[in-house]
C-alpha cells in the first residue's frame, strides 16, 4: 500500500501538487484524470521518488516500480531487442526470454531487430509499455498508455493491464480515457490544479 498524506509539491513559486492524501492499494487499478498540467505526470512522478515531495509524507515498503512516464526514451538507433536488452542488464532480473514473451505479447515480436526510429508512434507507445511491464514490478505506473494506439491496440493492451492487475497497484494517467464505456478502474481521481477534485 502506498500511502499520501498531505503532499504538496512546490517547483520555483508554483505549487503543482496541493495538500494530496491518497491511498494506492495492491490489486487495484487507479485512473488519474484532469486537464493538461492538472498534475497527473508529477503524482506518478512522486510516487517512484523521481521527486520528493516538499511537505507532507510518503509512506510506503520498498516496492520494485515499472514506470512509462511521458515519451519513451529508446535509444532510436538500435533495435527493439537491443534496447530492452540494455535496460534489462541494469537489474539483471529477466533475461532474452522474458523480453521476447513480453514483446509477442503487445504484437511487437516480429519488429525485435527492427530499429526503433523505424517505428511508428503506436509501436513505440507499445514498446514503452512492453519495457515498463517486462520485469513484472509491484507498482506499475502508466503516463498515457492508450495514446497513439488504433482499436485493437487499445484492447489489447487494456486487457493485458487488466490482467496484470492482481497482484500490482497499477496507476494510470489519462485525460480523456472513457470511463463509461470502459467501468475498469477501482478509483478514479480527478486534479485539478494540482488538488484532488472530491
Ligand atoms: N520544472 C518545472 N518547474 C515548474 N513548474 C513545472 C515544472 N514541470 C512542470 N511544471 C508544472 O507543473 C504542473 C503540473 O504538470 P504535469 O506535467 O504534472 O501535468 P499533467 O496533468 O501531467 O498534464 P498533461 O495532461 O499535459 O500531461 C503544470 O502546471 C506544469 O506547468
Amino acid at each position: 500500500m502506498i500511502k499520501l498524506i498531505g503532499v504538496t509539491k512546490q517547483l520555483k513559486n508554483r505549487i503543482v501538487l496541493d495538500d494530496i492524501s491518497v491511498t494506492f492499494e495492491k490489486g487495484k487499478l487507479y485512473l488519474l484524470r484532469g486537464h493538461n498540467g492538472s498534475g497527473k505526470t508529477m503524482l506518478l512522478r512522486l510516487l517512484c521518488d523521481l521527486i520528493a515531495p516538499t511537505r507532507g509524507t510518503v509512506e510506503k515498503p520498498e516496492y520494485s516500480y515499472g514506470v512509462m512516464i511521458e515519451t519513451p526514451n529508446f535509444a532510436l538507433h538500435e533495435t527493439a531487442r537491443q534496447n530492452l536488452k540494455f535496460l534489462a542488464s541494469i537489474q539483471k532480473k529477466i533475461g532474452m526470454k522474458e523480453i521476447e514473451k513480453c514483446l509477442e505479447e503487445v504484437h511487437l515480436l516480429d519488429e525485435i531487430d527492427n530499429k526503433v526510429k523505424n517505428y511508428s508512434l503506436g509501436m513505440k507507445q507499445r514498446l514503452g509499455f512492453c519495457q515498463a511491464v517486462m520485469e513484472n514490478p509491484d507498482v506499475l505506473l502508466l503516463d498515457e498508455p492508450f495514446n497513439a494506439l488504433d482499436d485493437e491496440h487499445f484492447h489489447l493492451i487494456l486487457q493485458r493491464i487488466l490482467g496484470m492487475k492482481k497482484d500490482k497497484t497499477i496507476v494510470i494517467a489519462a485525460h480523456g480515457f472513457d470511463t463509461e464505456k470502459h467501468p475498469v478502474f477501482d478509483q478514479v481521481i480527478t486534479l485539478n490544479n494540482g488538488k484532488i477534485h472530491p
